[in-house]
């Protein structure tokens, strides 16, 4: 610590001149000492709060890069090294990374829920059944000659396993919502050519990010919109008007259209009010979707019962509305943020194994129970692997490269 005279007491900033190997003054600054093991990474750590000038921390770096030994963090390595010294397991390395990311009220939740330990607390949880589980069995094994084993208790044990499984496959579904919360709530506009499409777009985003004229077909690619809505992540996707008779890059642009709207959490389907027909979509798939009837300036005073909503992106007539709508269903599809959902394709592959092991250990009920024994043991160890507990090793490279340089 030649660099600030002195290491300063643990965890108390302290302010003073922050020099280089020659006692050159490079910054006055702060400086604080984590000492391990109580420190994030286990580690003895130290920082430096500077001037955040750019030649500030060049010089900064340059003169700890002389300290022998000393070399740049990796991606992810502090939290690697937290996980390794025992600090946090995978699942809330993985919920900090997250958190860091984090771009929406919702993200940063769920990131948090999980980083707070739900989502581990819920493995070991279920780990602690199985291996009940198992003990019983083992034991049942192991007394299997003598003749005063109550056959109830393995009754109740494999019972427990079966409503286990559901709890799991219950679990397993949730991560749609986990994705819906990471990559947003998917709403594709659809509807003829003119309905007022792009023109909804725009006045969604607040900005001209679609062409409108009042040529029917203007629209052909698909184009995003991404959202904060009260602070959920929602996509927006415009789309080309849905006609009979097109042109060769329009008849593309339609069969991507009705290709995204199948994969949509909700369709707005857009009907002209001026119209002088109501033009039907062929909607494949079966995707929620609501009807909205726009241009209602054009409309006087007359009714339309037949739309769900009525806007008009000339007036603004009835957009907040509708923009209510899509929240009040964006929030009901993500459903709880406080619930612990899996985050990872990676925990989604370890579930699926380990309840597919407890539906081998509950149904082969013919099956000698060292079998089923054992395949209770596969179905645990496939749920510590998502919190690290049981060996990893060739993961971590992996896991730990997706994380920013700096956690
Ligand atoms: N009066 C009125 N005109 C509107 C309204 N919304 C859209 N228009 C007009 O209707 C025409 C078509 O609007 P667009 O937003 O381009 O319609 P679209 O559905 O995207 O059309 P395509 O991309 O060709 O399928 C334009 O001339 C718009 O100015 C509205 O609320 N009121
Ligand atoms: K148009
Ligand atoms: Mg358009």
């Amino acid at each position: 610590m030649t660099m600030t005279g002195s290491v300063p007491e643990p965890r108390f900033m302290r302010f003073g001149a922050i020099s280089d190997a020659d006692g050159n003054l490079l910054d006055n600054g702060l400086t604080v000492f984590f000492s391990g093991p109580t420190s994030f990474t286990g580690e003895d750590s130290c920082e430096f709060h500077l001037h955040g000038g750019r030649a500030v921390v060049a010089a900064v770096l340059e003169a700890v890069g002389a300290v022998p030994g000393f070399r740049h963090a990796e991606a992810g390595e502090f939290s690697r090294r937290a996980f390794l010294n025992g600090k946090i397991d995978l699942t809330g390395a993985e919920a900090l990374s997250d958190l860091v990311s984090s771009e929406t009220e919702a993200q940063r939740r769920f990131a948090l829920t999980n980083a707070g330990g739900k989502q581990s607390e819920l493995y070991a949880a279920w780990r602690r059944r199985i291996v009940h589980a198992r003990a019983m069995i083992e034991a049942e094994l192991d007394f299997s000659d003598q003749e005063d084993v109550p056959g109830s208790v393995s009754d109740q044990v494999w019972a427990d396993m079966h409503k286990m499984i559901g709890e799991m496959e219950t679990h397993i579904a949730s991560y749609r919502r986990a994705e819906m919360i990471r990559d947003g709530f998917k709403v594709v506009i659809l509807g003829a050519p003119n309905a007022g499409k792009s023109s909804l777009l725009n006045s969604l985003a607040r900005r001209e990010v679609a062409i409108v004229t009042d040529e029917a077909g203007t629209t052909r690619d698909l184009v995003e919109v991404t959202l904060d809505l009260d602070g959920m992540k929602v996509i927006v996707i415009d789309t080309a008007g849905i006609r009979e008779a097109a042109g060769k890059v329009e008849t593309i642009g339609i069969e991507r259209a009705l290709a995204t709207a199948e994969t949509a959490d909700l369709v707005l389907e857009m009907h002209d009010l001026s119209a002088s027909v109501r033009a039907e979509l062929p909607m494949r798939g079966d995707a929620a979707s609501i009807t909205v009837g726009t241009k209602s300036d054009l409309m006087g005073g007359g009714t339309s019962a037949v739309e769900d909503f009525r806007i008009s992106t000339k007036t603004g007539d009835g957009v907040a509305s509708l923009l209510a709508e899509i929240s009040r269903r964006a929030k009901q599809a993500i459903g709880d943020i406080g619930e612990a959902m899996p985050s990872r394709i990676r925990h989604i592959e370890l579930l699926t194994r380990s309840a597919s092991a407890l539906r081998d250990a509950v149904q082969h009920q013919d099956n000698p129970l060292e079998l089923r024994a054992e395949d209770l043991r596969r179905s645990s160890d496939s749920l510590g692997r998502i919190a690290g507990a049981v060996d990893v090793e060739d993961l971590l490279d992996s896991i730990f490269s997706t994380f920013c340089v700096g956690k």
